[in-house]
């Protein structure tokens, strides 16, 4: 209850924010639907400009010398394609188009466009009943998917799955443009051991489907471009949705400049406790982000043995020391709850049964949202007990790995976006599980993406940085989802820009922290 009364404070002071929806397969039609209505706009007028966006892609992206081989299923996403090719002849282009026969009922739309298109071109048209039609394609030929888009029903089966391998099997011979969705990849559910079309380019309509978002389709989507296609403004901004991928705009809006008058006090006062004997990397990386993200003032806890390499490291940090040697033991009781505005524990800790201890009993004391990361983690995976006492509004910085220990496996990685969220929902608390897009599960049940970084990330430290920087976001008082948005968001930022001038081989996490002031600089 306390629990719940404490997220309602933090979510009533948290920033309104602007966002990409990712709305459901259902909801995309009903955007449809609602588009044609109110627009109002009939539905092969729609289809044509959709089908439009992807004509003029195409022509940007490959001159009139490539023969363009087009499938096409029985439903809208094969009316797209039908549109498309029409549109490609009479711009010069050569056309080939395969009528692949998954279902002995072609929609209203298909039908239209197929008899525009033998109007047009009969001779360019042909049918796909079985795998031994898939024709033989000319060396500089390019394919077009628009077998089946949103309308995916169940995954494909059979002799249509047979002509999804074929289609695959010229991966590394032909560019395969996706229309809207790979053939065969299904938007909101896993599509896990699926025969999916492996696209270089996916051209998908107004929103990012989830399904491009989960690491188990990377092979799928190749790179999505988003294609407007004015879908109706009011359904988008009235209905609600689950998932979220952030973007610059966002950021704008949750970053707050600093006041002129500011003094060291304005910006708060962070305690890291982090560090043990061989581990105290860890801890001087995320102290250094902790700074670099623009707390006021930053204390850390470490062990004996790493006062002086803390103190050497960073002399913009102030070094609390442990009575243990080695590692931390009794953090807790040095800790004053009232001194500090918020708490980053875990890069280095080490996982000895006493700082366990102290963990606990400092998430006992301390009253405000902190940031858990790292050996921290562990430690909560190895006494779940704890993870009740941690204060709402807190945010878990797990890796898949880490996750799976603290909340226990999946069989795919809608399961465990559906995990991730029920957890946030039930602790009241952020997590965030890291990824190329990493997604942060929020209390309310809202799941959001983020689409910054690289993988010259996934390299030694690069948590350790990130931990700094969201500890650094909360001592300024940016509200624990502004903080855990924005901080993730500037941390691949930094990462980008890094690899753009370092290459993602030779970046390492100090340099995604010397490149958080140009983070702060060009992205906000
Ligand atoms: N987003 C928009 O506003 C617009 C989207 N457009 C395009 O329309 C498709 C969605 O069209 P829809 O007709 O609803 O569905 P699809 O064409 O994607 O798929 C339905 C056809 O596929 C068959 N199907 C479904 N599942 C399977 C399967 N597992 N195996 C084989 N065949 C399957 C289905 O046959 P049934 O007999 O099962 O009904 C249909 O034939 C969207 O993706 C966009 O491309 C508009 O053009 C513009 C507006
Ligand atoms: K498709």
């Amino acid at each position: 209850m306390i629990r719940f009364f404490m997220f309602l404070i933090l979510e009533y002071f948290s920033v309104q924010l602007s966002n990409m929806k990712i709305f459901t397969a259902a909801q995309i039609r009903e955007a449809d639907a609602f588009t044609i209505k109110n627009e109002p706009i009939s539905s092969p007028q729609l289809m044509e400009r959709a089908a439009g966006k992807c004509a003029a892609w195409i022509g940007e992206h490959y001159s009139q010398q490539h023969p363009i081989y087009i499938f096409c299923g029985k439903g809208n996403n094969g009316g797209d394609g039908l549109v498309i090719a029409r549109m490609l002849q009479q711009q010069g282009y050569t056309v080939s188009v395969g009528i692949v026969q998954n279902s002995s009922k072609a929609s209203p739309d298909h039908i239209l466009q197929l008899q525009a298109l033998q109007k047009h071109s009969p001779s360019s048209l042909y049918e796909i009943g079985y795998i031994t039609d898939f024709p033989a394609l000319p060396a500089n030929a390019v394919i077009v998917d628009a077998i089946i888009g949103t309308g995916i029903n169940k995954p494909i089966e059979g002799w249509v799955a047979g002509i999804i391998h074929q289609i695959n099997d010229q991966h590394h011979k032909h560019p395969i443009i996706a229309i809207d969705m790979p053939s065969g990849l299904m938007a909101d559910v896993s599509s896990r051991h699926a025969p999916v079309v492996q696209a270089h380019h996916t051209l998908s309509f107004e929103f990012y489907k989830l399904a491009f978002l989960l690491p188990e389709n990377a092979a799928f989507p190749g790179q999505v471009h988003i294609l407007p296609i004015g879908l109706h403004p009011e359904y988008i901004t009235h209905t609600p949705a689950r998932y979220h991928l952030s973007d610059k705009e966002m950021m704008r809006t949750i970053y707050q400049p600093r006041d002129p008058f500011a003094h060291k006090g304005t910006y708060g006062h962070a305690l890291l406790i982090a560090g043990s004997y061989g581990k105290m990397g860890a801890a001087i990386l995320s102290a250094k982000a902790c700074l670099h993200a623009g707390v006021g003032l930053l204390s850390c806890h470490v062990p004996q043995s790493g006062y002086q390499i803390m103190q050497i490291s960073e002399p913009c940090a102030m070094c609390i020391t442990d009575e243990g040697t080695d590692y931390n033991t009794h953090f807790h009781s040095s800790i004053d709850a009232s001194s500090y505005k918020t708490i980053g524990i875990g890069p280095g800790l080490g996982t000895q049964p006493v700082t366990a201890r102290s963990m606990e009993l400092l998430l006992e004391a301390f009253p405000r949202p902190m940031v858990i990361d790292a050996d921290a983690l562990n430690l909560l995976s190895v006494y779940p007990y704890l993870l009740y006492k941690i204060p709402a509004g807190s945010i878990l910085t797990p890796h898949p790995k880490e996750f799976e220990r603290l909340f226990g496996a999946t069989t795919n990685d809608v399961e465990r976006l559906e995990l991730l969220s029920k957890q946030a929902v039930k602790l009241q608390i952020y997590i965030l599980l890291k990824g190329r897009y990493t997604a942060i599960a929020c209390p309310d049940g809202a799941v959001y993406f983020n689409n910054t970084g690289n993988p010259g990330m996934a390299t030694g430290g690069s948590g350790d940085v990130l931990t700094g920087i969201l500890t650094g976001l909360l001592a300024q008082d940016y509200a624990p989802k502004a903080a855990v948005l924005l901080g993730t968001w500037l941390h691949g930022f930094a990462g980008d820009l890094a690899a753009a001038h370092l290459s993602q081989e030779a970046m390492t996490a100090s340099d995604i922290i010397s490149y958080l002031g140009k983070a702060f600089q060009e992205g906000l």
